[in-house]
C-alpha cells in the first residue's frame, strides 16, 4: 500500500486550528490527555484478554513508557494497549464522532467572547478533544500503532493543517506510540516549557496522572561507580553509565485509598480529569461496603448540570471496575434515571469479569449495589436539605428538574418514586418568594385550609398578575408557584401530601372553606340562572373552543379568566403536551366571566341588542382572546384580535 493522504473532517479541522493557534495557555495538559488515552487502550486490551489471552501475544506487563529525546526534539508516549488498525485510525483520529464537540467549540467561543474565568484547562477534554491537544506543543505528530491480534502496523502523520497521511509500517509490539515533534518553544534548556526535560515530565506525571493504574515509566541514564560481588561500591573505580527504568506514578487508584488520607484537592483533580469536568463537585460520596455484597464507590454530584442533561444524547451511568480492572464506562443500571447526573465509579470484587457486559448489568449484585447507592445519595440530600439549606438550594437549582421528572416518570415505569422524592421537592411560595418544601407548606397552612394551592406560569410576576390569584391573596392563602412545565406533572403524580390534595388556582372550584366564599358562590349560581340565555349564547358563539362559559366567583377585579375543568389536565399541562407534539391531552377550557365587572353589564346590554349583532360577537371573541393572553397563549388569530381592539379604541 502506498502512502495515502486524507482530509480531516471539517469539525476536526476547526478543532485543530484552535489547538495549533492555541488560545490555550495551559499546554502541559496534553501529556495527561495522551497518558489517559494510553491507559484507556490498555484497559480495553486487559478486558478483552480476559476472554482471549492470545491477544496479549505473550506480553503480560502493561506499561506506558515515555521517551523524551532532547537531540531529536521529540517526546514519545508508548503503550502496549489495544492499538488501532487502519479503520480505527481513520475513525478515531480523523473525525470527531461526538456530538458534544460542536457544543464544545461553541462554548469555547462564548467563553472567549465573554472573557470568562473558565480556563482552557477546565474546558479541554470535557468534550473529548484529548488527542488533538498534542498539536498545542507539537509541529507534527506521528502515530505508530498495531492492533493486538492483527499483523499489519500503520503510521499516521499530520502537521495539524487539515490533512493526515496513512502508511503501512512495521511494529513488533502491539499498542501505540505517539511521537510528538515538539515546536521550537517546547524544547531546549533555555525554555520554560521544555518537554524533553525529565524532571518536568516526571513532575507532570505526578501532578496529573499519579493514580493511573498502569506503570508510567521513563528511562534515566545513571552514572554510578560499579559495585563488587557483595554489593559494595568500588570507590576507586571510574563511574559507569547505565540505563535505569523508573516508574513515575504511585499507581494506587484514588478510591482504594483511605478516605482520611485523601486531600480535597486530590478528589477534585480526580473528578475533573476522570469525568471531564471543569468545576468542583458539589458533593462527594466515598463509601466502602462489606456484607451481602462488597464494593467501593466514589460518586460525585458535579457542580453544574451538563447542558444536555435532559436530551437524548446525554449518556448517564457509572464506571464499573472489578478488583480495579476496568469493565465498562457508562453502566446505566446502577442508579435510577432520576439520578442520571451523578458521576463516578463502582469497584466490586463481586462483579464477574467473565460474563458479558449485558448480563453483568442484570446481575443481582449490581442491583443490590445500585439500591444501596441510591439510598445513600437520597439520605445525603435529605441531610443537606435539613442542615445546609443554602447548599441544598444550589443543588436544587441544578438538578431539581431531574427529581421532578423522576416522580412522574416513575408512574409510567412502575417505580414508586413519590415516597422517595416528595420530601426533597422545593417550590417557590407566594408567601415570601422563597423556596419551600411540601412539609413546610402544610405545616403553616391556615386553619380549615383543605388544599395545597398552586399556580402555573412562566415566572413569578406572570403568576402574581393572574386574576385567579387575587382571591387567594385576599384570603392570605399561600400558593406554590409552578414555574417549570414539569412541576405540574410531578404534583399530579404525588396527588396528595399528608392528606391534602393539590389544587390549581386555574382549575375547578377553589372550594374555600369560609362563609364569604360560600355566599359568593351561591350568589354567582343565582346570577348564572338569571343570565342563562346570555351565557348559552356566548358559548354557542365560541363553539368548541370552550367546554363551558360560567360566571366566576374567583375573580375580584379581573374581567375574565380561563380555567380548566377539575377532571382532566390543566391548561398549562395541555400547553406542555402541545410543545412535546402530543396534542392528545386537551384541557376542558372553561371561560369564567366576572359578573361584578362593568364589562359584564356592557355584555348584557349588547346581548339585548341580539346575539347575532356584530357588537356582541366582537365582545365574545375579545373576551376569549383576553383570557387566552392571560394564560400566556396567543389568540388563534392575532391579526383579527388587534384589528378589533383598534376599532374599539377608535370609537
Ligand atoms: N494510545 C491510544 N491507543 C489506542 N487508541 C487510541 C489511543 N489514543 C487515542 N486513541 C483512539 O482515538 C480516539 C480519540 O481520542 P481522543 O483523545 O481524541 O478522544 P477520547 O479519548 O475518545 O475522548 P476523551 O478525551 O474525551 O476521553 C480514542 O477514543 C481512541 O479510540
Amino acid at each position: 500500500m502506498a502512502k495515502e493522504t486524507f482530509e480531516f473532517q471539517a469539525e476536526t479541522k476547526q478543532l485543530l486550528d484552535l489547538m495549533v493557534h492555541s488560545i490555550y495557555t495551559n499546554h502541559e495538559i496534553f501529556l495527561r490527555e495522551l497518558i489517559s488515552n494510553a491507559s484507556d487502550a490498555i484497559d480495553k486490551l486487559h478486558y478483552e484478554s480476559l476472554t482471549n489471552r492470545d491477544l496479549l501475544e505473550g506480553d503480560t506487563g502493561f506499561e506506558i513508557h515515555i521517551t523524551p529525546d532532547a537531540d531529536a526534539h521529540t517526546l514519545t508516549i508508548s503503550d502496549n494497549g489495544l492499538g488501532m488498525n487502519r479503520d480505527d485510525l481513520i475513525q478515531n483520529l480523523g473525525t470527531i464522532a461526538k456530538s458534544g464537540t460542536k457544543a464544545f467549540l461553541e462554548k469555547l467561543k462564548e467563553a472567549q467572547e465573554a472573557n470568562s474565568e473558565v480556563t482552557d484547562k477546565d474546558m479541554i477534554g470535557q468534550f473529548g478533544v484529548g488527542f488533538y491537544s498534542a498539536f498545542m506543543v507539537a509541529d507534527s505528530v506521528t502515530v505508530v500503532t498495531r492492533k493486538a491480534g492483527e499483523s499489519q502496523a500503520y503510521k499516521w502523520e499530520s502537521t495539524g493543517d487539515g490533512q493526515y497521511t496513512l502508511d503501512e509500517c512495521e511494529k513488533p509490539k502491539h499498542g501505540t506510540s505517539i511521537i510528538l515533534h515538539l515546536g521550537s518553544d517546547f524544547y531546549g534548556n533555555d525554555k520554560e516549557e521544555n518537554y524533553t526535560d525529565r524532571d518536568k515530565i516526571s513532575g507532570l506525571v505526578k501532578q496529573y496522572s499519579d493514580y493511573i493504574r498502569y506503570p508510567i515509566t521513563m528511562d534515566y541514564t545513571v552514572k554510578e561507580k560499579p559495585k563488587d560481588a557483595d554489593g559494595k561500591v568500588i570507590e576507586d573505580a571510574p563511574e559507569e553509565e547505565h540505563v535505569e527504568t523508573r516508574t513515575l506514578n504511585s499507581m494506587q487508584p484514588l478510591w482504594t485509598r483511605n478516605k482520611s488520607d485523601i486531600k480535597p484537592e486530590e478528589y477534585k483533580e480526580f473528578f475533573q480529569h476522570q469525568f471531564f469536568e471543569w468545576e468542583d463537585p458539589m458533593e462527594i460520596f466515598h463509601t466502602k461496603a462489606e456484607g451481602a455484597v462488597e464494593y467501593t464507590a466514589l460518586l460525585f454530584i458535579p457542580g453544574r448540570a451538563p447542558f444536555n442533561l435532559y436530551y437524548t444524547d446525554y449518556e448517564a451511568g457509572l464506571q464499573l471496575y472489578s478488583r480495579h480492572v476496568f469493565i465498562m464506562d457508562k453502566c446505566k443500571d446502577l442508579l435510577p434515571d432520576y439520578l442520571r447526573f451523578v458521576k463516578g465509579l463502582v469497584d466490586s470484587p463481586d462483579l464477574s469479569l467473565n460474563i458479558s457486559r449485558e448480563l453483568l448489568q442484570q446481575s443481582r449484585e449490581l442491583k443490590l449495589i445500585g439500591r444501596n447507592l441510591e439510598k445513600n445519595i437520597l439520605k445525603t440530600l435529605a441531610r443537606d436539605l435539613d442542615k445546609d439549606r443554602e447548599k441544598y438550594e444550589k443543588f436544587w437549582a441544578e438538578y431539581g428538574k431531574s427529581l421532578k421528572i423522576g416522580i412522574y416518570s416513575g408512574m409510567m415505569t412502575g417505580e414508586n418514586n413519590v415516597d422517595k422524592l416528595k420530601d426533597l421537592l422545593l417550590f417557590m411560595s407566594s408567601k415570601d418568594g422563597k423556596l419551600c418544601t411540601l412539609k413546610e407548606y402544610v405545616g403553616r397552612m391556615k386553619e380549615g385550609q383543605q388544599k395545597i394551592y398552586f399556580a402555573t406560569g412562566k415566572d413569578r410576576a406572570a403568576i402574581d398578575a393572574m386574576p385567579q390569584m387575587e382571591l387567594l391573596r385576599d384570603r392570605d392563602l399561600e400558593v406554590l408557584y409552578m414555574l417549570d412545565p414539569v412541576d405540574e406533572f410531578a404534583v399530579q403524580a404525588i396527588g396528595e401530601y399528608e392528606g391534602k390534595k393539590f389544587h390549581s388556582v386555574s382549575q375547578g372550584d377553589l372550594d374555600l372553606d369560609d362563609d364569604e366564599y360560600k355566599e359568593e358562590k351561591k350568589k354567582a349560581e343565582d346570577l348564572a340562572k338569571d343570565n342563562e340565555g346570555l351565557l348559552k349564547d356566548i358559548k354557542d358563539y365560541l363553539g368548541d373552543k370552550v367546554a363551558d362559559v360560567r360566571l366566576s366567583n374567583r375573580l375580584k377585579s379581573g374581567a375574565v379568566c380561563l380555567v380548566a375543568d377539575a377532571a382532566g389536565p390543566s391548561i398549562a399541562m395541555e400547553q406542555a403536551f402541545a410543545v412535546a407534539d402530543n396534542p392528545l391531552l386537551k384541557a376542558r377550557r372553561i371561560l369564567e366571566i366576572n359578573p361584578h365587572h362593568d364589562l359584564f353589564n356592557r355584555l348584557q346590554t349588547l346581548h339585548e341588542g341580539g346575539k347575532d349583532s356584530q357588537g356582541f360577537q366582537d365582545y365574545c371573541q375579545l373576551l376569549y382572546d383576553q383570557a387566552l393572553l392571560l394564560e400566556g397563549i396567543l389568540p388563534d388569530d392575532p391579526a383579527a384580535f388587534a384589528q378589533k381592539v383598534a376599532q374599539m379604541m377608535a370609537r
